[in-house]
C-alpha cells in the first residue's frame, strides 16, 4: 500500500503557491529524504502531510485517506520542540507526554501503563539509563532521541521528521541517524525526513526528493544524486562524489535553524 501519494499537489499560503505541482508516491516502510535549500518548501510539504496546513490543490493521501483523516497514523517531530525547558520534566515524562496528548488532553498524573510504555520506548532509542535525568540537561543528540521516542508513543505508521540532525555535532548526528535506521529496520515505520545535509542519512533513505518551490527530482538516491541535478539547484560548485562505494553530496548549503512547526 502507498503510505503517501501526491498528485499535482500545489501548496499555498494566502493564495500564493509555496510549492507547485508535486507528484510522487511513497510505499509503506520506505524512507523518503526531502532535500532542498532554505525556503524550498520542505517544512511546508511536511506540515501539509501532517494536516497542520490545509491550503492546497491537487490530491494528497496518507494511507489512502486525506491527511486530516489520517492524523492518528502520523507522528511528527518538529524542527524545534516547543517544550518549555524551565519546567523540570524528566526524559521519561517528556516521552510519556506523547502517550497522554494522543488521548486528547493532558492528565496531571501519568497512567502507569503509559509510563511503562515510555520506559520501553526510551530503551528502544538507547536512553533507558537517562530516564530520570531532566530533559533540559541532556545533550542535543539525547534530546532529539527523546523527541523521537515521544513520537513513537502513538505507534505511528508514518513518522514525519523536520531537520532531525540540525544543530547537532557530527557524533550526535551519527547517533540520531543510527536510531532512525533502527526505527526503519525494527519497526518498519514509513518516514519522511527533511534535511539540508543528506549525507548522514543516505543509509536510511530509500527515496530522495529534491525540491525548490517545485519538484526537481524524485527517485532512488543514485537517480537523484547526480551532478547535473544537484548543480541545477545548488550552483556550479555543487557535486556528488563517490567515496568508498558510497555517494557523498557536496551542496555548500547552510541550514538556518528556525522555531515552530506544530506538534501532533
Ligand atoms: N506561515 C507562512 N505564511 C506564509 N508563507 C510561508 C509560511 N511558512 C512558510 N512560508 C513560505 O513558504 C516558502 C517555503 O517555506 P518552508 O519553510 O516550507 O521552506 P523550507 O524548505 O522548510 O526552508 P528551511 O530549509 O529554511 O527550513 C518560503 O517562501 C516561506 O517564506
Amino acid at each position: 500500500m502507498n503510505a503517501v501519494t501526491a498528485e499535482n499537489l500545489t501548496i499555498l499560503y494566502d493564495g500564493k503557491p509555496a510549492l507547485e505541482g508535486v507528484t510522487f508516491s511513497l510505499e509503506e516502510g520506505e524512507t523518503l529524504l526531502l532535500l532542498g535549500p532554505n525556503g524550498a518548501g520542505k517544512t511546508t510539504l511536511l506540515r501539509t502531510i501532517a494536516c497542520f496546513h490545509r491550503e492546497y490543490t491537487g490530491d494528497l493521501y496518507v494511507f489512502g485517506r486525506k491527511p486530516c483523516r489520517a492524523r492518528e497514523l502520523i507522528g511528527y517531530v518538529p524542527q524545534s520542540h516547543s517544550l518549555n525547558e524551565r519546567v523540570p520534566l524528566t526524559a521519561l515524562e517528556v516521552v510519556a507526554m506523547g502517550g497522554i496528548y494522543r488521548r486528547g488532553f493532558a492528565h496531571f498524573k501519568i497512567p502507569r501503563e503509559t509510563l511503562l510504555k515510555a520506559e520501553e520506548v526510551l530503551g528502544f532509542v538507547g536512553l533507558g539509563s537517562v530516564k530520570d535525568r531532566l530533559f533540559r540537561e541532556l545533550s542535543g543528540g539525547q534530546k532529539q532521541r527523546v523527541l523521537l521516542a515521544r513520537a513513537l508513543m502513538g505507534d505511528p505508521k508514518l513518522l514525519l521528521l523536520d531537520e532531525p540532525l540540525s544543530a547537532l555535532d557530527p557524533s550526535a548526528r551519527a547517533e540520531v541517524a543510527a536510531v532512525l535506521n533502527k526505527i526503519k529496520r525494527e519497526r518498519g515505520i514509513t518516514m519522511v525526513i527533511t534535511t539540508h545535509d543528506i549525507n548522514p542519512l543516505l543509509e536510511v533513505g530509500d527515496r530522495v526528493m529534491l525540491i525548490n518551490k517545485r519538484l526537481i527530482a524524485f527517485g532512488r538516491p543514485e537517480e537523484v544524486l547526480q551532478d547535473s541535478i544537484i548543480k541545477s539547484v545548488y550552483g556550479p560548485l555543487a557535486r556528488v562524489v563517490p567515496v568508498g562505494g558510497k555517494l557523498f553530496c557536496i551542496t555548500g548549503d547552510v541550514h538556518i535553524h528556525k522555531r515552530g512547526g506544530g506538534e501532533l
